[in-house]
């Protein structure tokens, strides 16, 4: 808050051998109840007016005394006045303000011998300001349990610009008795303040005398009697020297004192005059006409003076002892891993403490722990930071500790994937290698090439598995119902002849074979078991049974006995014999070795050497033949299996015959070798 210099105008008396006043200076002070202005003239010294609306110094222009100049001030003070009504109305609030912890200067203004060290300091008898501030004080700093106050008092004297000496300083002054020893050396300085002759007046002072009162207030806890506040006020009370013009008095050229103060001196008026200070100045005037131009030169400076704004400061500070100072080096260390919790103290099932705490001391929950250990003097939210920030740093280590394990892991992972890759390369290389030696022990060759001997009709048609498998389906359905259809139910190689059931026995072979080949093994087994039924006295069969049961059974592999070399096919048989000693020898890739029969196999040499025939052979004996009275046809473009289910009445031979014909080009079922031959040994069969 702005608080602008204070301006008091004090007029001393007129001296004794000082010529009558003229009546030209007028103290005027406004009167708030009265409604108008009235002159006043008092005594010997100089005119007053009250009761205006003005508070201030009318003072008559020297070159025309028809002119008054008027300087308002904050109070003015006649010769009739006091020094304690100065004191009570204008210092002792100051008093109280410096005891409040803030900077306080008065300082006393004007032309010398004008009353500047009558005002502040004052006779013995009419003690000034100086005194009643430092009585004041004292008294205050008595007055109170509540509060301790220390005062110490320094007072120097400043001449031409210099710090002449210390005039005195009292110490610590708690007590009233030391007011005496103040008094003691305040009075020790005051005589030996510098005092030089002048024109004007002997006794007037050509220096500064600057007297400092510092004060320490501590405001006490009632309660403890430990101090809370400090409060540190300073009064500055400053006589200047006579600013009088250097024509009249010889001593300062500087028109006004402050100009030649001291570094210190001039630190205290800077404050004072637009500082942190709240200021006095007391103006202090002589009546004599003589005077009058220096007059209005100080009148002007106070004018200039008051318009000059302070922002005062208060001192004061919390002094209660800071809380210790918290030890966050050592920390509680945070739990390294939750195993490290006692599983004796924590709830079942809870969730580990991120803050390590010790087991002997863990309780049911982290706050009541944390406050354990932590320091007493702590806020509640200085222990919740504590706790916050040992949780953020457990928090941190864990999730990098986590990241670690992450990487750790992606890296052997990669590592895993570097050595699956080489894995899989150097099975590439051994392979490669294998096909190249031996391209018939490669297991992929194996399955994707026919081995040799096989019917040129499985290399040609890469659906012939599933056409096989459709058509032994519906053989086996007419097998069903060719049982169903024998007056004593017996199977099918009950009503066939021998040549029909070897031939049929061998299609079964052919297919199983076929299906062992591809690792179809339980399929396999199923279809040499059916040509067993066909040929049961194979005992090359049997064993074909056997094996493969067992490579089913301990689930192995199949490897079929090593192919009988081919033989030279003797004489080709004549149409018609190829009935009971067919199945003797037949191509390379059938199970001829198991087909045939070993008291066939020298009597005919094998003359059905298509595994289509022998296919066409096992329908044609399910599904007409002798048994069903059906019978293929080689009539037409297309060859057709006989299908109870569908009719095409054809007649062949004298007889109906139902043909169905496969929506299947010829091509498709054309065996490689001498097909509609075969079918001609077949339809003659
Ligand atoms: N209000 C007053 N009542 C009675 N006497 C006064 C008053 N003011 C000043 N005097 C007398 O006037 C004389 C000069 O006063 P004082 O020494 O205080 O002037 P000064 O301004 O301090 O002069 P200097 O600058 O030379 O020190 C003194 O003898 C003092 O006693």
């Amino acid at each position: 808050m702005a608080s602008k210099v204070r301006i008091a105008a004090r007029v001393r008396p007129r001296l004794p051998g000082e010529p009558p006043d003229d009546g030209g200076l007028t103290v005027c002070r406004a009167d708030p109840n009265a409604s108008s202005s009235s002159a006043n003239t008092s005594g010997n010294s100089s005119n007053t007016s009250t009761g205006g609306s003005f508070t201030g110094i009318s003072v008559p222009n020297p070159r025309d005394a028809t002119q008054f100049f008027r300087f308002p001030f904050t109070s003015c003070y006649d010769a009739d006045s006091t020094q304690e009504e100065i004191f009570n109305a204008d210092v002792r609030p100051l008093v109280d303000v410096a005891w409040s912890g803030i900077t306080v200067t008065i300082f006393a203004y004007g032309v010398t011998s004008s009353g500047k060290t009558h005002t502040m300091q004052g006779p013995p008898d009419d003690p000034g300001v100086i005194p009643r501030v430092v009585e004041t004080l004292f008294a205050k700093a008595g007055s109170t349990s509540t509060e301790k106050t220390e005062i110490s008092v320094s007072y120097i004297e400043i001449y031409k610009g210099r710090r002449v000496r210390p005039l005195g300083r009292a110490g610590e002054c708690p007590q009233a008795p030391l007011w005496r020893s103040f008094e003691q050396v305040y009075s020790t300085a005051t005589a030996r303040r510098s005092v030089g002759a002048t024109l004007l007046n002997r006794a007037s002072s050509r220096s500064h005398a600057v007297l400092t009162l510092e004060m320490k207030v501590r405001v006490l806890d009632p309660a403890t009697g430990a101090p809370i506040k400090l409060r540190e006020g300073k009064i500055n009370l400053v006589d200047l020297a006579g600013s009088e013009n250097n024509k009249l008095t010889g001593n300062d050229p500087a028109p006004h004192a402050y100009h030649t103060a001291t570094r210190s001196s001039r630190a205290i008026l800077q404050d004072a005059l637009g500082g942190s200070s709240v200021s006095l100045l007391i103006c202090n005037i002589a009546p004599a006409a003589r005077f009058r131009a220096d007059t209005l030169n100080t009148l002007n400076f106070a004018s200039r003076t008051k318009e000059i704004e302070n922002k005062p400061v208060v001192n004061e500070r919390d002094v209660r002892p800071p809380p210790p100072k918290l030890d966050f080096v050592n920390l509680p260390a945070p739990v390294a891993a939750p195993k490290a919790v006692s599983t004796a103290t924590s709830r079942p099932g809870a969730r580990p403490s991120l803050v390590h705490v010790p087991a002997e001391s863990r309780m049911s929950t982290v706050g009541v722990v944390e406050r354990e250990k932590i320091p007493p003097g702590l806020s509640e939210a200085e222990i919740d930071a504590r706790i916050a920030r040992a949780v953020e740093a457990e928090v941190a280590r864990r999730m990098e500790e986590k990241e670690r394990e992450r990487q750790l892991e992606l890296e052997k992972e990669r590592e895993r994937e570097k050595e699956r890759e080489r894995e899989r390369e150097r099975e590439r290389e051994a392979g490669s290698s294998k096909r190249t030696k031996s391209p018939k022990r490669s297991p992929k060759p194996k399955t994707r090439e026919l081995p040799p001997g096989l019917s040129p009709l499985l290399k040609r048609h890469k659906d012939l598995d599933d056409e096989l498998q459709a058509r032994l389906a519906e053989l086996e359905r007419k097998f069903e119902r060719g049982n169903r259809d024998s007056a004593l139910g017996g199977g099918l190689s009950d009503v066939l002849s021998p040549v029909s059931r070897k031939k049929t026995g061998r299609a079964y072979v052919a297919l199983a074979r076929s299906h062992s080949q591809q690792g179809n093994l339980e399929l396999a087994l199923d279809l040499y078991r059916r040509a067993e039924t066909f040929v049961p006295d194979n005992i090359k069969l049997k064993e074909r049974i056997i094996e493969i049961e067992w490579a089913v059974k301990n689930n192995k592999a199949f490897k079929p006995s090593p192919k009988r070399p081919k033989r030279e096919k003797k004489a080709k048989p004549r149409d018609g014999e190829a009935g009971a000693g067919a199945d003797a020898e037949t191509d390379a890739g059938m199970d001829v070795d198991v087909v045939a029969s070993t008291r066939a196999r020298s009597e005919n040499p094998a003359v059905e050497s298509d595994d289509q025939m022998e296919v066409d052979e096992v329908e044609k004996s399910l599904t007409g033949g002798h048994a069903f009275g059906v019978e293929l046809t080689n009539t037409g473009s297309k060859r057709g299996l006989v299908d109870a289910g569908m009719e095409t009445p054809v007649k062949h031979k004298g007889k109906k015959q139902r043909i169905i014909h496969i929506e299947s080009s010829e091509d498709e079922y054309e065996p490689a070798a001498a097909p509609r031959k075969n079918r001609r040994r077949v339809a003659a069969a």
